[in-house]
């Protein structure tokens, strides 16, 4: 019994995938992709010393484009590195050792190896599957960390994970102050409102095994990220694709950078001020891409809504105000908010 695991099934006939895997015309990459045209999203030097320079830029790249590239955010490449390691590491052992970690089935937590995200239906009832696994671990803060979901082995996972967390902590710290000058805002506002020291780390690993058919097949399809950011690194396989004026692009890998995606609670609680970006994944005939996007997220029963400073006559509020937990439930279940 079990799950069926993407890298269980991947290895089929030469140059076949299963029925299950193959997108419908509107959304084969193949075909929906810009070819030979590679999206230069904003390039952003976290270190300038000229820090109203840097709260323009990311308050532009956060209105316009909902994606951006932070380089020279001062995480040390080799934290990159071994948490990619130890990642790649444990997607590598054998099925029934990962199994061990696996998301039990009637839990409504996301943590855990394997998980299955959303009810995707296209082509009327037929069930459509990305072309990946996933892992979850929450990684910040210290007090909600469930070790039980964190791998044994390789042994060093722990360390990594910790380490990683420990700098991506101060990268945060300084993304919301920005985010918040740069909306006019006291430098803490948008971390008060996002929970405060509660603000959920949430680690993300997708595993996108080599797929005979890239053309025909999605890792993740087009969604927008439910947390408030998202702060990821990929492998250096290309695979990353977001949408801009209605077209799909892939977007420069650029080695060590922060990819930065604003997400729906972060939208909400601007009021419509920073955008979520519109993204999904490809597959590689050849190679395996990985990627660790870090969720930053409120607990479950904090309530999310456009920050009362940012609403007014001529703004008025533009989305509901509700709890994190009650948006992610209709937002996985296909729930109009
Ligand atoms: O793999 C990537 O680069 C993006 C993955 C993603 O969008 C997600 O997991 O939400
Ligand atoms: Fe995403």
């Amino acid at each position: 019994m079990g799950v069926e695991r993407v890298e269980v099934i991947a290895p089929k006939p030469q140059g076949t995938i299963p029925d299950e895997f193959i997108r419908s015309e509107n959304e084969q990459p193949g075909i929906t992709t810009v070819h030979g045209k590679v999206l230069e999203v904003p390039t952003i030097d976290f270190s300038d010393p000229d820090e109203q320079k840097l709260i323009r830029q990311i308050a532009e790249a956060s209105s316009n484009w909902g994606m951006y590239q932070i380089v020279n955010h001062d995480i040390p490449s080799e934290a990159i590195r071994n948490l990619q390691a130890v990642g790649t590491e444990f997607f590598e052992l054998p099925q029934e050792e990962k199994e061990a970690y696996a998301k039990p089935l009637d839990s409504d937590s996301m943590e855990g190896y394997g998980t299955k995200l959303f009810k995707e239906f296209s082509d009327g009832n037929v069930t459509k599957k990305g072309w990946v696994d996933h892992m979850f671990n929450k990684i910040w803060p210290p007090s909600v960390i469930n070790y039980q979901f964190w791998p044994k082995n390789p042994p060093s996972y722990r360390e990594a994970n910790e380490e990683y967390a420990k700098h991506m902590h101060k990268v945060v710290e300084k993304l919301f102050r920005l985010l918040s000058l740069g909306l006019g805002l006291e430098g803490q506002e948008f971390k008060k409102a996002s929970g405060g020291d509660d603000l959920i780390y949430l680690l993300k690993i997708n595993y996108y095994p080599p797929c005979p058919r890239p053309d025909l097949a999605l890792g993740v399809v087009a969604h927008t990220d439910m947390s408030i950011v998202t702060i990821l690194v990929p492998n250096d396989v290309q695979g990353l694709q977001a949408s801009r004026d209605g077209r799909w692009y892939d977007v420069r890998y650029i080695p060590n950078a922060l990819v930065i995606h604003i997400g729906d609670q972060m939208e909400i609680m601007s009021n419509g001020k920073y955008k979520s970006v519109l993204h999904r994944t490809t597959v590689n005939k050849e190679k395996t891409r990985i990627s660790w996007p870090v969720f930053l997220e409120p607990p479950a029963d904090h309530v999310i809504g456009p920050l009362p400073q940012l609403v007014n006559q001529e703004n008025p509020p533009k989305y509901k105000t509700k709890t994190y937990g009650e948006y992610v439930y209709c937002k996985l279940n296909k729930i109009p908010q």
